[in-house]
């Protein structure tokens, strides 16, 4: 097991949004977390990372290699965030900054959390690159980010996420964003990306479509609670939650 969320409650001011969420995270493998908007998917993914609003309270346990991440202080939260567990977002330039050159994104947390040399990060971000397949990644590491289609610079926001190696990669809607045709290439990296380096990943996504193209288990989620959870097969084939099966009917 890599990432255990148990009772995960959240409230902002007097609104409750998760409700005891409860959700195992495997190496390896791909968990998809289904909902219709504003069931809280995106609030458990920022809970993980310590990133929810400013005034939410949180309670319940987020376990990490035997630390509860939401007992941590801000800076060993801060080293979880950059050595352990990194973020894709919907929009690629949420995680990419206009200004920079996609080599100086790449490198720039990778020197101070691997202990990199110039040299040293510059050949890990060219091989992150030809490993989210860009095409002549030395070229790329000079550009900017509005000189990439969007498939591209989603690709690259991949590569700036495992630049510090991380165990846990939470996905939120990353392909919602893209032209259909290039959805599919997004959903195959990350899915080999997951095999090759043993990475748990969380997949947030409203699309059960995206979800039975990649997931190996599946959690839905309603209202801040889970539903449901199981292997994909059985959830998306054989559901047993009346929720799950009416988001399975509203399928086109
Ligand atoms: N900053 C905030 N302050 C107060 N409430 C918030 C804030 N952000 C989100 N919420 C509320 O938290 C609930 C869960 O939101 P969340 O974004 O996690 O849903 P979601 O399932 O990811 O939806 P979507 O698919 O639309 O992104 C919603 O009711 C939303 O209105």
């Amino acid at each position: 097991m890599t990432l255990t969320i148990t009772g995960l409650r959240v409230a902002i001011r007097d609104t409750q949004i998760l409700s005891g969420i409860e959700l195992a995270l495997h190496k390896g493998q791909v968990h998809g977390l289904a909902g219709e908007s504003g069931s809280g998917k995106t609030m458990t993914g920022f809970a993980v990372l310590g990133l929810l609003p400013h005034g939410a309270r949180a309670s319940g346990r987020i376990e990490l290699a035997g630390r509860d991440l939401l007992g941590l202080p801000d800076k060993e939260l801060n080293r979880v965030r950059g050595n352990d567990i990194a973020m894709v977002f919907q929009d690629p330039s949420t995680s990419l900054h206009p200004m920079l050159t996609v080599g100086r994104q790449l490198t720039e947390h990778m020197r101070p959390h691997l202990g990199l040399g110039k040299a040293e990060a510059r050949e890990r971000a060219l091989e992150l690159l030809t490993k989210v397949r860009i095409p002549n990644p030395a070229e790329a590491y000079r550009r900017y980010p509005h000189q990439f289609s969007g498939g591209m610079r989603q690709r690259i926001a991949v590569a700036v996420a495992l630049a510090c190696d991380p165990q846990v990669l939470i996905a939120d809607e990353p392909t919602t964003a893209l032209d259909v045709t290039v959805q599919a290439g997004i959903l195959r990296l990350l899915r080999g990306l997951c095999d090759e380096l043993g990475l748990a990943v969380l997949l947030i996504t409203h699309d059960l479509g995206v979800m039975s193209a990649i997931a190996d288990e599946v959690s839905v989620l309603r209202d801040g609670l889970v539903v449901e959870s199981g292997a994909r097969k059985s959830v998306l084939r054989t559901p047993t939650h009346p929720y799950t099966r009416s988001l399975l009917e509203d399928l086109p």
